[in-house]
């Protein structure tokens, strides 16, 4: 992902657009992760570590590097949980688990006083959600939260969700966040993507703090449990077809994506639920939707739709496409559209 190195401060996170690319299929993964990694870290830190350009620098690297390790470890941790007869073969790594949680105080304590420092400098009183997550550092942990749902829609989908966009929106601007609420099936295309392919399918392990009995299972204290929200979302007790990826369910059952319908719990559910989960539904909304309005998406050539390969990278903590999607974009808007605006920080 992370390749060439093409400046001394700056390596490659995602490509930009070429026109002599026109037409050839791109791996889409690329260019999410970096607009996700972005909304994150601006979000959190008032920050963007990947530039226009598609470069990252150095504490973009180092962040993104921590990140994957927590990934790493954590999907440690639910392995030895989940096969308990078998933790003896997977140790907890107590010192790397110890090795980590420095590394992450030591960066987290520069990018926080670079910040302050900035907003000393510039008398700006703009404050980013890493003022709150400072005061709540014990519970929130950082870590990048991969917006990647599922992109690759079928055809009708897309033509769907293009028809009420061009209706709404039109070819004359972008979408803007307050179109969502007269977007109803772009939205039912966020959620039936977050139900079939949730991107935490095991959310994150809870402790139990005593003995319980849940649904008939003894859960003895101190025991680490994880939630199966991706086989929640795939119950045929609870979802008509539920392989298939028709967003019109929602259209015809108004289900809730929030936690109050436990049969639909991509952000988990009750007291430890995602504090994320509103600006998650957003980001996939806006991702989504910026991009079937501005491209037509199809295969590569020769590629058939039935031939992609929508398996996912399980077992971890985040879910994955197994392959990497690889789609080609056809502009469908008007050239000035595709400019990049700058964003006031
Ligand atoms: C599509 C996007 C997202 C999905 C699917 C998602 C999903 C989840 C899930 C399943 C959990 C665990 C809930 C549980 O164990 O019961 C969680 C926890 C959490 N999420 Fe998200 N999330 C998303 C976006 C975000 C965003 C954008 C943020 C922050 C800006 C965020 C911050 C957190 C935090 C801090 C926790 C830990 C909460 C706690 O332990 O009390 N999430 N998320």
């Amino acid at each position: 992902m992370i390749s060439s190195v093409v400046h001394s401060k700056y390596i490659k996170f995602s490509e930009t657009w070429h026109a002599e690319n026109s037409g050839k299929g791109l791996v889409v993964r690329k260019y999410l992760e970096a607009v996700a990694f972005n909304n994150i870290t601006r979000l959190a830190f008032g920050k963007r570590f990947v530039n226009s350009e598609g470069l990252i620098d150095d504490q973009g690297l180092e962040f993104k590097a921590l990140v994957a390790t927590s990934l790493k470890l954590g999907a440690s941790l639910s392995l030895a949980e989940h096969i308990p007869w078998l933790r003896w073969m997977f140790p907890l790594e107590e010192e790397a688990f110890a090795k980590h949680g420095a590394w992450q105080k030591r960066l987290t304590e520069t990018i926080m006083e670079e910040h302050t420092a900035a907003r000393r400098k510039s008398g700006d009183a703009k404050q980013h959600f890493v003022d709150a997550l400072l005061t709540l550092k014990d519970k929130y942990e950082l870590s990048e939260v991969t917006v990647i749902a599922v992109l690759w829609v079928r055809l009708s989908v897309q033509q769907k969700a293009q028809e009420e966009l061009d209706r709404i929106v039109g070819h004359e601007r972008v979408m803007a966040e307050s179109d969502f609420s007269d977007l109803p099936y772009l939205q039912c295309v966020a959620k039936e993507a977050l139900r079939l392919h949730p991107p935490t399918p095991l959310t994150l392990p809870h402790k139990a703090t005593s003995n319980v009995t849940i649904g008939g299972y003894d859960i003895p204290k101190g025991s680490n449990v994880f939630v199966n929200v991706w086989a929640v979302g795939h119950d045929p007790t609870a979802w008509k077809t539920p392989d298939e990826f028709r967003p019109e369910r929602f259209l015809e059952e108004d289900v809730d994506v929030k936690g109050h319908d436990f049969w639909l719990l991509p952000f988990g559910v009750g007291r430890r639920a995602c504090p994320g989960a509103q600006l998650g539904i957003n980001l996939v909304t806006s991702m989504l939707g910026h991009l079937l309005h501005h491209f037509l998406w199809a295969p590569p050539e020769g590629v058939k739709p039935e031939e992609i390969d929508m398996s996912e990278n399980t077992p971890g903590l985040v879910c994955f496409m197994r392959t990497p999607l690889q789609a080609v974009a056809k502009p469908r808007l008007p050239a000035h559209l595709y400019k990049r605006n700058a964003v006031d920080m």
